[in-house]
């Protein structure tokens, strides 16, 4: 089933005002949102974001993760840039959803680490599925990408799916003493890219 353009609008930030497009998964009922800014029409690589849906860190100040650091600065370096989009994920706890990631949160208070609460939960490591992204990149004709992202298996599935990954541009900021062990189970588990390979990396302002 597919993934449908419903509405746009404008959205105010205190960074610059995006144009708000909302899609609906007509497979999952999931309702996403892509923050666009600037034109696309000369088709040069995009400066982009797949973020993922975290309620604690993006909403609630949460310090457990690094996720609403990263969603400000991203948001922050395309309205520097004055072009790109950032597709906001209906994928929360890397799609096991928020009452499940507290579950997790709760083993992790434990002492286990994010892959192996999700493991003795039952789950995988990582449940998202990105070819969602394809039909809301193609309604906004984007067809190759800067993205922001420390997560090489984003960068494969968009190029699985024919969008071009011009570059990969890092987004190393929101670290903390709670998030250590969070960050450092990211690099050794789940293959993120946790130094500093490459230069045109986002600081928040
Ligand atoms: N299951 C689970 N999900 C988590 C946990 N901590 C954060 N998340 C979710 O992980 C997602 C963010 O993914 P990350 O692995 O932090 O980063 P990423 O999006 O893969 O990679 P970047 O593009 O580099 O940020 C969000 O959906 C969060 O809700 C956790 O301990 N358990
Ligand atoms: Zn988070």
């Amino acid at each position: 089933m597919p993934v449908v353009f419903v509405a746009a609008s404008k959205l105010p930030t205190p960074f610059a005002q995006f144009t708000m497009h909302g899609f609906l998964d007509e497979a999952t009922g999931r309702e996403h949102v892509v923050l666009s800014l600037g034109d696309f029409a000369d088709g040069s690589p995009v400066l982009g974001r797949l973020h993922s849906e975290c309620l604690t860190g993006d909403a609630l100040f949460s310090q457990r993760c690094d996720c609403g650091s990263q969603l400000e600065a991203a948001l922050q370096a395309i309205a520097r840039e004055g072009r790109g989009v950032l597709l906001y994920l209906r994928q929360e706890g890397r799609g096991i959803g928020l009452l499940n990631k507290i579950r997790a949160y709760e083993l992790q208070d434990g002492g286990a680490d994010t892959v192996e609460a999700n493991e003795r939960l039952g789950f995988a490591a990582d449940l998202r599925d990105y070819s969602i992204c394809l039909p809301m990149l193609q309604h906004l004709g984007v067809k190759s990408l800067r993205l922001m992202t420390n997560n090489p298996r984003k960068v494969k599935a968009l190029t699985d799916m024919g969008i071009v990954v011009a570059e990969r541009v890092p987004l190393h900021t929101g670290h903390n003493p709670h998030n250590k062990l969070y960050l450092a189970t990211k690099a050794s588990k789940l293959d993120h890219m946790m130094g500093n390979e490459h230069q045109g990396e986002v600081d928040r302002a």
